[in-house]
């Protein structure tokens, strides 16, 4: 069942078109991402959802009461340098009639309740920026690039409260820069580019759609060409001679089986295999438009 209908959204600050026509739907209790390059609309997307800014055309329609159900974390998370943690939470949680319990949501977020704001980390400030977002135990999490400036380490602690977050049902909309992010994270991903929604699918939709092509590297001194009459190979690609001749055959799946039953893996060397990745597929759906 759709919890968040955006249908035609439109946005514009007098002659700029922040968004230009965005349409999608979010499921309860799925990870939604949205992706796109810097300046595509995002932000201003998930703000028409929170209720923070209204639309100069299109609707979006949240199946939760905005103000107590949608928990948002907007992309900087300022506070006073003196307040601390714990205070912070409570604070948040006195403007809600029915908090989460904020001790528990520090402890789940690995926050220490005496540290004042300006003595957290980058990657504290953002798992306190979540945890403020779901004091009011919303159904609707808007999480806007929550882990852009944070070391791998950080990151992956903020993406094991994402997924504590989801296993508790409650639904998350996800603005993100990072393909790994995306693929860890999300069920579903909206690419907006340029204000316009390019795809919505699953991470796996969107590398099949843009090819989900392999590519076959190798060095080898045989002959190669009986490789170009097989179905699975698109192409065959040759720089140099002889014995250090390098290959490239692209194709589609299972391309390896088919190749090593006519060359021989015993007949190659520096043999490697790529894949579309979703980075490839993001810059495919969003290259063209906007180099
Ligand atoms: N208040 C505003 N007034 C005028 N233009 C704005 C305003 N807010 C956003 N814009 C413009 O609308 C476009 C979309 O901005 P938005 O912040 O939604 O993009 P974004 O995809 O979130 O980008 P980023 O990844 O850099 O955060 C940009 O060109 C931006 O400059």
């Amino acid at each position: 069942m759709a919890i968040i209908t955006v249908d035609h959204l439109r946005k514009t600050y007098g002659t700029r078109v922040a968004v230009e026509d965005v349409s999608f739907s979010v499921k309860e209790g799925e990870v939604f991402g949205i992706v796109g390059r810097n300046g595509a609309g995002k932000t201003t997307t998930v703000e028409c959802v929170a209720g923070l800014r209204t639309p100069t055309a299109g609707t979006v329609t949240v199946d939760a009461d905005l103000k107590e159900q949608v928990g948002v974390q907007l992309q900087e998370c300022s506070l006073p340098d003196k307040i601390r943690v714990g205070e912070a939470l409570a604070l948040y949680a006195s403007f809600y009639s029915r908090p989460a319990d904020w001790r528990a949501l520090a402890a789940e977020a690995g926050l220490d309740l005496r540290v004042p704001f300006a003595k957290l980390s980058g990657g504290q400030r953002q798992r306190l920026s979540v945890a403020l977002a779901l004091v009011g135990n919303p159904r609707v999490a808007i999480l806007d690039e929550l882990t852009t400036g944070l070391d791998p380490q950080a990151r992956r602690e903020t993406w094991d409260l994402v997924t504590r977050i989801r296993d508790r049902g409650v639904t998350v909309l996800l603005v993100t820069h990072f393909m790994e992010e995306v693929e860890r994270l999300c069920d579903r991903v909206a690419v907006i580019s340029r204000g316009r929604v390019r795809a919505v699918d699953t991470p796996a939709g969107l590398v099949a759609r843009t090819g989900g092509e392999q590519r076959l590297v190798f060095h080898t001194g045989e002959p190669v060409d009986g490789l170009r009459a097989l179905p699975e190979v698109t192409s065959v690609t040759v720089t140099g001679d002889g014995n250090g001749a390098e290959v490239t055959v692209t194709g589609s799946a299972d391309l390896l089986s088919a190749v090593t039953a006519v060359l021989p893996a015993s007949r190659m060397r520096d043999l490697r295999l790529e894949r579309t990745t979703l980075d490839d597929a993001f810059l495919v759906l969003t290259g063209q438009e906007e180099s």
